[in-house]
């Protein structure tokens, strides 16, 4: 039976770890750390997400600011709001909730943001610096991933690294992230997605195994070896039908997988926590490295 890598109780110690940080900077009489999240629109996935976030925030002792549009919100509009945030000599981050609704260009919305205030880690600034391992901010999902890796000593130099789905700020980054030099990294990497033939054939050799393509229970036991560790990315999704307006699932059949694997996150309370708890990290990372605050 696998081990599990418990995001739940790693991302409370990451948190605990900023609010000592925190807790210095207040009694040297400078101001908390300030983490603004725009959401446009209000889905019940982006709104959850949203609000863990401010809770998160409270957690920490950041303060936390949350902006909201309606979904006929103008491009413009948005565009002048993340102008004045760029500008905000009292914000040291703040993120875009995705997605965002079609009359948005998604990717003139990512590169309005200053990268030294984008803690989402999705500015192309910021992704070329984390494939050049010039790191500033790790996107925040790639970022948990790593860090459970790390506090969980899982080794990683030369092990088969599987990861499914090649999203622009999971899988992809992911796939740099796991190559690289530095711990945990030095893997093997295979990055598969819609188009691979036969995944099995690639899963079924893999030490490890990151799922991140959004397909609910995808990785069965018989496509990983014994042995293998498993990370379940998950997806949330939007459901205007269920109770909480989205459901959360694991792209990973946990009994079938946690039955032959070596270790396995659980969804919820795998990566999830760990995104959250990141985005935290990288919001200390802004206020340290800000040129706005004295
Ligand atoms: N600019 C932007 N940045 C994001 O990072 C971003 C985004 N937009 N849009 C939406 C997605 C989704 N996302 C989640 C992160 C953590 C949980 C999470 O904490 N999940 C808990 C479950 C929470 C529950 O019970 O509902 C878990 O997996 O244990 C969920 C979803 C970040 N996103």
């Amino acid at each position: 039976m696998a081990e599990i890598l418990d995001g739940l109780k790693v991302s409370k110690e990451i948190k605990a770890e900023i609010k000592v940080e925190v807790d210095k900077i207040l009694e040297s009489k400078r101001r908390a750390p300030h983490l603004v999240a725009i959401l446009v629109g209000n889905n019940g996935a982006s709104k959850a997400y949203v609000n863990s976030k401010v809770k998160d925030c409270e957690e920490v002792g950041f303060q936390s600011s949350l902006i909201k549009f309606p979904s006929t919100v103008s491009e413009s509009e948005l565009l002048e709001k993340i102008d004045e945030l760029n500008k905000s000599k009292a914000v040291d981050g703040f993120i875009v909730q995705l997605p965002l609704p079609d009359q948005i260009d998604q990717e003139k919305i990512i590169n309005a943001i200053d990268p030294r205030k984008d803690v989402d880690g999705f500015h192309p600034e910021n992704f070329g610096k984390m494939a050049l391992e010039m790191d500033t901010f790790l996107p925040a999902t790639p970022f948990g991933i790593l860090t459970l890796l790390e506090r969980y000593n899982i080794e990683t130099k030369g092990k088969d690294c599987v990861i499914i789905g090649r999203s622009k700020i999971v899988g992809r980054p992911m796939s740099i992230l796991m190559g690289r030099k530095d711990f945990p990294g030095n893997s093997t990497v295979t990055l598969t997605h819609s188009y691979t033939k036969d995944i099995e054939e690639y899963t079924r050799k893999a030490d490890i195994v990151i799922t991140a393509l959004g397909d609910p229970h995808f990785l069965k036991g018989d496509m990983i070896k014994e042995g293998a560790v498993i990370i379940d990315v998950g997806i949330t999704r939007v459901d205007n039908d269920s109770p909480k307006g989205y459901y959360l699932a694991g792209d990973v059949d946990f009994d079938s997988c946690a039955a032959k694997a070596g270790w396995i996150t659980p969804v919820p309370g795998g990566v999830g926590p760990m995104t959250r708890a990141m985005l935290m990290k990288n919001t200390i990372i802004a206020y340290k490295t800000s040129v706005y605050n004295d």
